[in-house]
């Protein structure tokens, strides 16, 4: 492909992204993945340039683009040598007119912005919301331990235990040890908020929104194995993920099972009432992901929030209902935004009386409301708001 060509490329996924953020379609990765499976004439080096432009657009351009080649035009306007391609050329795009609208650069939409503001993420904290995240491993202690283990790369030891630092990028999929389940990609502070949950052998623990199992892999390497380890899910592709992992990852202990919406309990059958622990990492806006999903601030609506919060408050009172008593509730989102945190802990804590809000172990985050906050400026993790519950005796 010729550099003209990869511009035209890019505006031409920037339209299928802008028009998924409105539908609530694929997301960005899976929109260039899909691209490029019907031309086959692109190389890795066209494929790798033309997500770049993507990317680089997607985090340069606050309000939703009215087109692909309004976000591309902005970036031309920031970058000379992407100016030139608008060159007209075969394959690239047309040369831009004086009068073109361009996308206007900024975080996020202005509603969102606000939002943020409003939830004390600043402007440094919402820059920092859009930086590159790196990759994190987290060494399973079911199989390994960071003191010993030795891996092709030398990585950054950071405040989780077992947790490992690379540079993004870093091709962690092809090693040995990540093969034979040593390590698992996980963000430090999706580390971090598994470690507060506290869970320790020979608990009943659930985790009520297990999805792939991310956390839940973390669970059960805290839990040695030993105890009860239920993964609930109501999507089965994504629960469907998690056994493969549980088998490489040596964690025989974890139960997949698929609920369904409405009928949650029903689903949990005998095991309602028994866990010392349930683990809430509810489905959310993702403003804490942004690093990695800059497109996600484009396809939150004010109204989708609000779903998210209800979302997260039935959640919330499934989970009340399946603890038992004296056990204790680990909210997790991975937001920012104070209608997906702080202030979901404050209703349920306003509407059950004699539950108790209880300090998250976490040695890094600043406290924020009746929970603890991990952002990526501050703590150089993805954005994580998690608070700990602890059910009446
Ligand atoms: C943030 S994701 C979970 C990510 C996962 N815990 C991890 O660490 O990889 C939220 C999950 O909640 C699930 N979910 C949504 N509504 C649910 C419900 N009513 N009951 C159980 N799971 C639900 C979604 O299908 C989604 O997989």
């Amino acid at each position: 492909m010729t550099p003209a060509a990869r511009v035209q490329a890019a505006i031409e996924i920037l339209d299928a992204v802008i028009e998924a953020a409105r539908t609530e379609g694929a997301p960005a990765d899976r929109l260039v993945a899909a691209y490029f499976k019907t031309r086959r004439y692109a190389g890795s080096k066209d494929r790798r340039a033309v997500r770049e432009l993507v990317y680089r657009a997607i985090r340069l351009c606050g309000e939703v683009p009215a087109s692909g080649r309004a976000a591309m035009g902005a970036l031309a306007a920031k970058d000379e040598a992407i100016l030139q391609l608008f060159d007209g050329s075969n394959h690239g795009p047309a040369a831009l007119d004086s009068g073109e609208a361009m996308a206007a650069p900024g975080i996020a939409p202005a509603w969102l912005v606000d939002r943020l503001e409003a939830a004390g993420i600043d402007a440094e904290e919402r820059e920092a919301m859009l930086g590159r995240a790196p990759l994190d491993v987290r060494v399973n202690t079911l199989k390994a331990d960071r003191a010993s283990l030795e891996l092709p790369e030398q990585g950054e030891a950071l405040t989780a235990p077992q947790a490992l630092r690379f540079p993004s990028g870093t091709q962690v999929e092809q090693w040995e040890a990540y093969r034979d389940g040593l390590i698992e990609v996980q963000d430090h502070g999706s580390q971090l908020v598994c470690l507060a949950a506290g869970a320790s052998p020979g608990e009943t623990v659930i985790d009520l929104c297990a999805g792939a199992g991310g956390k839940t892999l973390g669970l059960a390497a805290q839990m040695e194995n030993r105890g009860t380890l239920l993964a609930c899910d109501i999507d089965r592709n994504r629960l469907s993920r998690l056994s493969p992992r549980a088998e490489r990852a040596g964690a025989g202990m974890i139960e997949p099972l698929l609920l369904n919406p409405g009928k949650e309990i029903e689903g949990l059958g005998l095991h309602a009432g028994t866990a010392d622990l349930v683990l809430v990492d509810a489905p959310c806006s993702g403003t804490g992901t942004w690093r990695r999903k800059p497109e996600a601030k484009w396809r939150l609506t004010p109204d989708r929030l609000k779903r998210f919060a209800a979302t997260q408050d039935h959640l919330l009172g499934i989970a009340a209902r399946i603890v038992k008593p004296g056990g204790r509730i680990c909210f997790v989102t991975c937001s920012l935004l104070d209608e997906e945190g702080k202030d979901r802990i404050d209703a349920f804590l306003l509407h059950n009386p004699g539950w108790t809000a209880l300090p998250a172990a976490i040695p890094i985050g600043r406290s924020h409301g009746q929970g603890t906050r991990l952002t990526p400026s501050h703590d150089g993790t993805d954005g994580f708001f998690v608070a700990m519950l602890g059910s009446p005796c």
